[in-house]
């Protein structure tokens, strides 16, 4: 029977999941695995996660595909007759279709083997906090710590049929970035009594862009966006609280410091300057994405040569991604699959091409069994 991607990806389409709250999807996940010859591969749970290795014939290496599993914090406004189930939140980074090329491609290599073992590794909490760097640490998967791993990430912005990738870095550094600021509330008629935190906060996001604009080297590359604020509590009470949410991206773990020392120099400045108090937490951060050149540079050459799609040598990118922790130990790449999309990720009406996930599950056993063949043929 041929693998039903578009039925699998519209139901993961409907139950999206924050970080490690992906129980349905999970559940989802585990059903599908109960309908394949159990004698063909062995699984394991980690948290919300799920490890699966399909049996070689002849293994000598241990080979892992990555997809994450989480879903985000939006209010889904696509044109589905399969939106979100979930009120507020919204498949809308592609993992509902990189859990089914996973599943695709799984099914592949339990129905045609090849020589090695090869890991399925569906990862929970890639858009924060991040499932990558516990999952790499834990007893489960270093049971069946793999060889080389790989990943792909949907794109809107290249047609379908395409790739794009580099060597080298190709994802950013990411830090989270959630300051707190904290004054005196008061009568919105006496702003001469009270420490207004909507002004100060104010101030603060306009200072931040100034880090991008005037402490870092306009030839290095660095993000600081501000996605959310709060403050306030009614249109004529002076704020005593506000709170700033975003994301600091830099290509370098010293723009990263750099970064970070200048936030904090300016909270200092907005505590003295506004009579208040401030408190910065980072959240999660995530490391760039490195792709092993040698391995990189070989897909790319045999996918010009052996595959349909189009290859595209791109630049590197301000996203995050936490595989980067994976590649930090592990050699492998990530690559992005045209998706062919007006609208982009984190978007609410963004509807990538679903023929993209044929395109990846192909692409992906064709390399995956070269891959095998080349490893074995010279070992
Ligand atoms: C591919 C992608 O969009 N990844 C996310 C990763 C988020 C990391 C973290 N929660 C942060 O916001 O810094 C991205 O936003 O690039």
């Amino acid at each position: 029977m041929a693998f039903p991607y578009t039925q699998i990806r519209r139901d993961l389409h409907r139950i999206p999941e924050p970080g490690f709250q992906e129980f349905k999807t999970q559940s989802y996940l585990l059903d599908y695995l109960s309908t394949l010859p159990s004698e063909r591969f062995e699984l394991k749970t980690w948290r919300t996660g799920i490890l699966v290795k399909v049996k070689g014939l002849a293994p000598k290496r241990l080979i892992a595909w990555r997809a994450d599993m989480d879903g985000l914090p939006i209010r889904e406004e696509t044109s589905y007759d399969f939106q979100s189930e979930h009120e507020g939140f919204m498949h809308a980074c592609g993992h509902d279709m990189h859990m089914t090329m996973g599943l695709g491609i799984l099914t592949h290599f339990v129905e045609n083997p090849i020589a090695d073992d090869l890991l399925f590794v569906f990862q929970p909490a890639e858009e924060g906090p991040g499932g990558a760097l516990p999952m790499l640490s834990s007893e489960e998967f270093n049971e069946w710590r793999p060889d080389y791993i790989f990943a792909c990430h949907i794109a809107p912005e290249y047609p379908v049929g395409t790739i794009a990738l580099k060597e080298g870095i190709l994802f950013a550094n990411t830090s989270e970035l959630f300051m707190d600021l904290k004054g005196l509330g008061g009568h919105a008629a006496y702003p001469h009594r009270a420490n207004d935190m909507v002004v100060a906060a104010s101030h603060l996001v306009t200072q931040l862009q100034s880090v991008v604009a005037r402490n870092i080297d306009p030839l290095d590359s660095v993000v600081i966006t501000v996605g959310k604020i709060e403050g306030g509590t009614k249109q004529n009470i002076i704020a005593e609280n506000a709170r700033l949410e975003g994301t600091i991206r830099t290509m370098s773990m010293e723009s990263m410091a750099k970064v970070k020392g200048r936030i904090e120099a300016l909270a200092k400045g907005i505590e003295a300057g506004f009579e208040c108090k401030t408190a910065i937490d980072y959240g999660s951060n995530y490391c760039q994405v490195y792709n092993d050149p040698a391995l990189t540079r070989d897909f790319m050459e045999w996918a010009r040569e052996e595959s349909d799609v189009q290859v595209i040598e791109c630049k590197e990118a301000m996203t995050g991604e936490d595989f980067g922790y994976f590649l930090s130990e592990i050699p492998g790449f990530l690559f992005w699959l045209g998706a062919d999309t007006p609208y982009g990720l984190h978007h609410s009406r963004i509807e990538p091409s679903e023929r993209t996930m044929q395109v990846g599950i192909n692409l992906v056993t064709q390399y995956l069994t070269w891959l095998s063949q080349q490893a074995n043929q010279s070992a």
